[in-house]
């Protein structure tokens, strides 16, 4: 899927050195993630992609022919297979132009993370991976609360049963491959959001990613 125009842009990017910058921002269902990404779009200027607005665009678009597929697994906790991920995560770069981008809530497993190493890894820059650290009772409160006005298909206590399950046993050891190559800042996301903010901010100001 979309070959053409990203190996395209790929070229132009090089040629311009204007390789994309990634900071993945990873943390269990509820941390904070996209409430913090908002935030860092505000003031830093990045790009916020996340994975599941990503899917859940494509779900509701009429006649995709993924849209039953990524329905199922979201409602299930599952990770939908990574090509489809990617192909969604690589167009929004490529048709943003922009340079930074926290691309939120993804890669949640080995298949995301090869998928990932095999088709981008090359054309951009992993800056470091942001995590969001926050026990699972906070996070069932915030789900279930969210689950009151979101709409979303899996903010209850079923399907949230299920992701934390998928959470802990496929996402944890991702965070955990790229903590070993001293990758990830840790952030506590059991505070308010602005005080979690505070600590976000820094890290940025700072330049956490800047090699
Ligand atoms: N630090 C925080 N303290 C309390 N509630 C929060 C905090 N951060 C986010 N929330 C709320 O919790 C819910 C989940 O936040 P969200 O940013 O969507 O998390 P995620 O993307 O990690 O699932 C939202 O309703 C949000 O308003
Ligand atoms: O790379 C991704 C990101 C999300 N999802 C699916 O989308 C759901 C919701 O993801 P989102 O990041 O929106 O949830 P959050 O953690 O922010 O509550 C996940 O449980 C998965 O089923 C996926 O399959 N691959
Ligand atoms: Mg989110």
């Amino acid at each position: 899927m979309f070959t053409g125009i990203s190996m395209f842009t790929t070229a132009v990017r090089q040629a311009f050195k204007m390789t994309p910058n990634v900071v993945f921002v990873l943390g269990g269902p509820g941390a904070g993630k996209g409430t913090q990404c908002q935030k860092i779009v505000e003031h830093f200027g990045y790009v916020h992609l996340s994975a599941g607005d990503l899917l859940r665009e494509e779900r509701n678009k009429p006649g995709s022919q993924y849209g039953e597929l990524i329905e199922t697994y979201i409602k299930e906790g599952k990770i939908v297979p990574v090509e489809i991920t990617c192909s969604l995560l690589e167009r929004a770069i490529e048709e943003s132009g922009k340079k930074n981008f926290l691309v939120d809530g993804f890669p949640r497993n080995q298949n995301n993370l090869d998928g990932w190493n095999k088709v981008m890894a090359d054309k951009v820059n992993l800056q470091f991976v942001l995590f969001f650290d926050c026990p699972l009772e906070i996070c069932t409160a915030r789900i279930l609360k969210r689950g009151a006005t979101s709409g979303r298909v899996d903010d209850n206590i079923e399907s949230l049963k299920k992701r934390f399950n998928t959470y802990s046993t496929e996402t944890k050891p991702i965070i955990e491959h790229y903590a070993k190559q001293n990758l990830v800042k840790t952030i506590d996301a059991t505070r308010p959001a602005e005080e979690v903010y505070k600590e976000v901010e820094s890290l940025f100001r700072k330049g956490a990613g800047d090699k």
